[in-house]
């Protein structure tokens, strides 16, 4: 399965149903170039309609996603989606019509185990919804959070993972819990059923085949820009 840069949103979801050497659409014949650009063309009608557009032109469109104009037109018309003479594309619709096609219609169920300072923060970012992710249970070990709700979800206790995995069919586990009780607490995910993993602990997790993991680590993109800010500063 293909692992894409970030798979924080719908859209990456959608990349991983198109895993290389699979044609996605053999029947319907959608060249694997075109199905590649669906996701990012999903991502780009999420964006328009958070702002409150209601309608698109081709070359706004494109301009969005990174493409040409022609090129897109080419790929929405393998959707059967030609937009409207003087309108454009109708935004909502169109972002149904590539979430059917690449399988992302229905929500993908979350949840996050370990909700302290990164846990609460994820847990109350309201863009996971708008992209295709539905978060259905906090959990946590420590008896002090279980009073604690984030948003409509109370925190429950790390006993009832299993049980929450099972009656969701959880698909995502996040991990933002401290270095020392990632493992245990990824391979009980794991054993629950749980096949893809985002870790924001700092530690490598082992995984079994068939379970992908991302890791995210905000200090990797700070030091990055580190070096830049110190190759300006030479150039200066
Ligand atoms: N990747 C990044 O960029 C990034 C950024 C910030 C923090 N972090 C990491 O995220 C993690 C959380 O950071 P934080 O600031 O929220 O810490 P925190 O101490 O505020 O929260 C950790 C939570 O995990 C819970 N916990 C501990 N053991 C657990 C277990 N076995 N099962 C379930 N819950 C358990 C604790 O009760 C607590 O509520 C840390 O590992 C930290 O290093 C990563």
């Amino acid at each position: 399965m293909s692992a894409t840069r970030d798979r924080s949103t719908g859209v990456e979801h959608a990349a991983r149903a198109v895993a290389p050497g699979r044609p996605a659409h053999p029947a319907r014949g959608i060249p694997e170039a075109t199905v590649a650009r669906l996701p990012v063309y999903l991502r780009a009608l999420v964006a328009l309609a958070e702002r409150g557009i209601a309608t698109c032109s081709s070359e706004e469109l494109a301009g969005a996603a990174g493409v040409n104009s022609a090129k897109l037109r080419k790929d929405l018309s393998y959707l059967g989606s030609y937009g409207t003479r003087g309108v454009g594309y109708d935004v909502e619709y169109l972002r149904y019509q590539i979430a059917r096609e690449i399988g992302v219609t229905q929500d993908l169920a979350v949840v996050i185990v370990g909700i302290g300072n990164l846990g609460h923060a994820l847990a109350n970012y309201a863009g996971f919804t708008s992209r295709g992710f539905r978060i259905v249970a906090l959990l946590d070990s420590d008896p002090d959070r279980w009073s604690e709700s984030v948003g409509d979800l109370a925190v429950v206790p790390l006993d009832r993972l299993e049980e929450v995995v099972a009656a969701e069919s959880v698909a995502i586990g996040v991990i933002a819990t401290p270095a020392s009780a990632a493992q245990p607490v990824c391979d009980r995910l794991v054993a629950a059923g749980v096949t893809s993993i985002l870790n924001f602990a700092p530690v490598v997790l082992s995984v079994p085949d068939g379970v992908d993991v991302r890791k995210v680590d905000l200090s990797i993109e700070l030091q990055i820009l580190a070096y830049h800010e110190q190759r300006k500063a030479v150039g200066a």
